[in-house]
């Protein structure tokens, strides 16, 4: 960790408003021990003090979670409670340290602990098993975990980050011509897809599209499930040649291959496919830096005619709200890849005006950790 040395004092306001002063006035220990004990502030004291240590211990409970995903625990569970001693075999921890993850995956409600001192899966841990792709993604963390290790390194720039090579795909189309590293990244985000797809199309409706371009679409979870969704619809998937080779015979299995065509090629040099009267754009702009979705937009914009539809679906920030999957794990998850960064809706919108897009709505998302829309339109205006 870097040792920083303390940043110069910023000027101390005269006259400050009463924000600060009540600010001030709770950063006083002697006011924070008063409040603990006062009987009109005792639960709030009580229940900020808790919030605050939930923060401070934030990483510790990360690190259980990867144990327990790492251990299987949370699998063995399924086929019924289980003694301590039974899930430290073959492991290689002693049933005393077991006892301890055990311990605090009940405490993080992931387990329960029984009457005879066994243990036994909770809801919540049955409902982790249950969302595709969330094991994947915890035991992915371990790069993140690194990266991050010295947040403030991070912030300046001065870590070479592992993410920024687990994604290579970002720094252009020359970086993703390696299979494994595409199948890997593909498979992370085609596992997680089924939720994404699930939200967006309950967020945005595509009826009265007949052709969907899906721009860097993956391995076609969102193009499978907008087709379904829109059985009159034709779909054109485009992604890098890769990915597109991947995705092909996941179509074919899926028996849409005759309605989901697919178009290998890159949106920062290639031309996009024409012919489409909507274009979607999953989990893509948040990879790229402004100058890059600017320019896609603008790209996409031409693509479409008059009265096209563009569906933009992501993270994003919450912007003037600040909201935690988005401007927390998201923000830092992008930093961290070295390319791309989340944007508010209103960031997003107003960009997507730059390139001619009006009509921009963005609906509340119903899991803004999973997904957030927004949706635009190309109106041609006569002269
Ligand atoms: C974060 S993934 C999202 C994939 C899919 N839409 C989803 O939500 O699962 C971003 C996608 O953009 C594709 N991509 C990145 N750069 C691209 C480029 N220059 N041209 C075309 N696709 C690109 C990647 O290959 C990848 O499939």
């Amino acid at each position: 960790m870097t040792v920083t040395a303390d940043p110069p004092p910023v000027p101390r306001a005269k006259a400050p408003g009463l924000g600060t002063r009540i600010a001030r006035l709770i950063a006083r220990p002697g006011f924070q021990s008063w409040a603990a004990r006062n009987i009109l502030t005792r639960r709030i004291a009580r229940r900020e003090g808790a919030e605050l240590f939930d923060l401070v211990q934030g990483f510790v409970k990360s690190q259980v979670l990867y144990a327990l995903v790492e251990l299987r625990v949370l699998h063995r569970l399924m086929s019924g409670p289980q003694t301590t001693g039974a899930l430290a075999q073959g492991t290689g921890i002693t049933p005393d340290r077991m006892l301890r993850l055990l311990q605090a995956g009940a405490a993080l409600g992931l387990l329960k602990r029984r009457r005879g001192g066994d243990f036994a899966i909770a809801r919540k841990g049955a409902a982790l098993l249950g969302v595709p792709g969330l094991e994947q993604m915890i035991r992915h963390h371990d790069v993140l975990y690194r990266d991050m290790a010295d947040p403030v390194a991070l912030l300046r720039g001065e870590v070479e980050t592992e993410l920024a090579e687990f994604w290579p795909y970002v720094f252009g189309a020359q970086g993703a011509n390696d299979p494994d590293v595409t199948s890997t990244y593909s498979d992370l985000m085609a596992q997680s897809q089924g939720l994404v797809a699930q939200d967006t199309l309950r967020a945005v409706s595509l009826s009265g599209v007949r052709h969907l371009l899906d721009i860097g679409g993956g391995f076609g979870a969102f193009a499978t499930a907008a087709a379904r969704a829109e059985p009159g619809m034709k779909v054109t998937l485009f992604d890098l040649p890769h990915v597109v080779d991947a995705a092909r015979p996941r179509l074919v299995e899926a028996g849409l291959s005759d309605r989901i065509i697919t178009a290998a090629g890159s949106f920062r040099d290639d031309p996009l496919p024409l012919g489409a009267d909507a274009v979607s754009l999953i989990r893509v702009l948040y990879d790229h830096e402004d100058d890059t979705v600017s320019a896609l937009l603008s790209k996409t914009f031409d693509a479409l005619p008059d009265g096209g539809r563009l569906i933009v679906s992501e993270p994003m920030s919450g912007g003037a709200m600040p909201e935690p999957a988005g401007d927390v794990y998201f923000a830092f998850y992008t930093l961290a890849m070295r390319t791309g960064t989340v944007r508010s809706a209103s960031r997003i919108a107003e960009m997507c005006k730059a390139a001619g897009f009006d009509q921009i709505a963005s609906p509340r998302p119903a899991r803004p950790y999973v997904t957030s829309t927004l949706t635009a339109r190309k109106t041609v205006r006569s002269a």
